[in-house]
């Protein structure tokens, strides 16, 4: 069996050579004549997948180490009769630990103080309901923007959640995007937020934006930036038009990464283990590695907090000693302003520091409650 397999998917040689010959690819720019003899095509959210790359291949199994689909033609594959699988919820605890380290940051730098605020959380699926139960469990007054979901769950008679409307989200002080990018259907995301939607949002609140680039309208976001005179607070992780990035739009948001908020160690680990068993599954193969074996531990095993902090505070520095984004923010600014090409985005993602998520360090202290709001945030 011939399994051709995205070079930046890790693990992937030791999960799947004992089926066959891996051959390790750039996802970007993977070409037809690549997959023409292949039978399994393994990706990442980069490498478009329809007809125009499948046509006259043999692939039978397409997997995606990803949560995102919109890469993938999953209509021409069902014709096909090629079966596919993504990784859904494999990084949602990485994107969640994104979300505390940018509020971390600004907490820091810009003495945001968050817990008491608004927050809306737009997406609820694995990581939008991530980070709205680490935003609950911290006490926070926290709703949601997800008809779709809203819609499921009326049917079945569950209120639970504090859907609201989208016009309700955008007046909150904090706004956290995770909405998948959709082109169709009753509520389709692509430009969802747009001028009229920005016009909404008050001078002092905190937009992270972690779904997928093209769901904002960054023009709009400028023009609000110019109108709000500089009072926003933007934690920017996809672009519109990735892999290129506007400088203009780099200019004004407090934390610039590269696509980067699902990429702890972990997280990445479990996506390429979602799509083994998933290949296990489809060729009737018993698994050979657990998932267990295939996730590392945390390098830090635990922290020991020997001060009270004001609460913002520690759980900003909390974060932080595991991941503070301001590292990635820094590392791609650097790396623009000397070489502001094509290749930067994705250099740096392949080229990625590895991170691990909070959950795989313990935290001491004697006082309770910081640690039931470190458990909260995900610790
Ligand atoms: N920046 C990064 O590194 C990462 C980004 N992502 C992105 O985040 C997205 C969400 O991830 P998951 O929650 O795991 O996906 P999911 O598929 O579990 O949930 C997506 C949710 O969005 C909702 N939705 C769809 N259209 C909507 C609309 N118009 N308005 C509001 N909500 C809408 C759906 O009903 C669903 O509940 C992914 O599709 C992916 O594009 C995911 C992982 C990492
Ligand atoms: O899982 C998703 O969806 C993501 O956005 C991934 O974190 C993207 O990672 P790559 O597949 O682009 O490496």
């Amino acid at each position: 069996m011939k399994i051709i397999a995205d070079e930046n998917m890790p693990n992937v040689t030791k999960l799947f050579s004992a089926f066959g010959e891996v051959e390790l690819v750039n996802g970007r720019t993977l070409t037809k004549e690549q997959v023409k003899d292949a039978d399994v095509l393994l990706v990442r959210s980069v490498t478009k997948v329809s007809s125009e790359l499948l046509k006259g291949s043999r692939v039978r199994f397409v997997g995606s180490a990803t949560i995102g689909v919109d890469h993938i033609d999953t209509e021409y594959l069902a014709e096909q009769g090629i079966a596919f699988s993504s990784a859904p919820g494999c990084n949602a605890d990485a994107v969640a630990d994104y979300v505390f380290s940018g509020l971390g940051f600004l907490a820091l730098t810009k003495n945001l103080r968050w817990l008491n605020k608004k927050i809306g959380v737009i997406g609820y699926g694995n990581v939008g309901k991530t980070v709205f139960d680490r935003f609950a469990a911290l006490g926070c007054d926290v709703c949601v923007y997800d008809p779709i979901k809203q819609a499921e769950y009326a049917s079945q008679n569950k209120d639970s959640v504090p859907f609201v409307s989208l016009a309700s989200i955008m007046a909150c002080d904090v706004i956290s995007l995770h909405a998948p990018l959709t082109k169709e259907g009753d509520y389709p995301t692509i430009g969802m937020i747009g001028k009229g939607q920005l016009q909404q949002v008050k001078a002092g609140t905190a937009i992270i934006s972690a779904g997928r680039g093209g769901v904002i309208d960054e023009s709009a976001l400028r023009e609000l930036y110019k109108e709000r005179r500089g009072d926003l607070h933007l934690v920017w992780d996809v672009w519109q038009g990735e892999p290129e990035l506007d400088l203009e739009t780099l200019s004004i948001v407090d934390i610039a990464t590269p696509h980067i908020a699902g990429y702890s160690k972990q997280g990445r680990e479990k996506g390429t283990w979602m799509v083994y068993q998933a290949f296990c599954q489809y060729f009737n193969i018993d698994k050979q590695v657990s998932l267990r074996d295939a996730i590392s531990p945390g390098r830090l095993r635990a922290l020991s907090l020997q001060e009270e902090l004001e609460e913002e505070e520690l759980l900003a520095r909390t974060a932080h000693a595991i991941y503070d984004v301001a590292r990635d923010d820094s590392r791609l600014r650097f790396n623009y302003r000397r070489y502001a090409d094509k290749a930067t985005f994705d250099w740096l993602r392949k080229h990625y520091v590895e991170r691990d998520e909070f959950a795989t360090c313990a935290v001491e202290s004697s006082s309770q409650q910081a640690l039931i709001k470190l458990k909260a945030m995900g610790f």
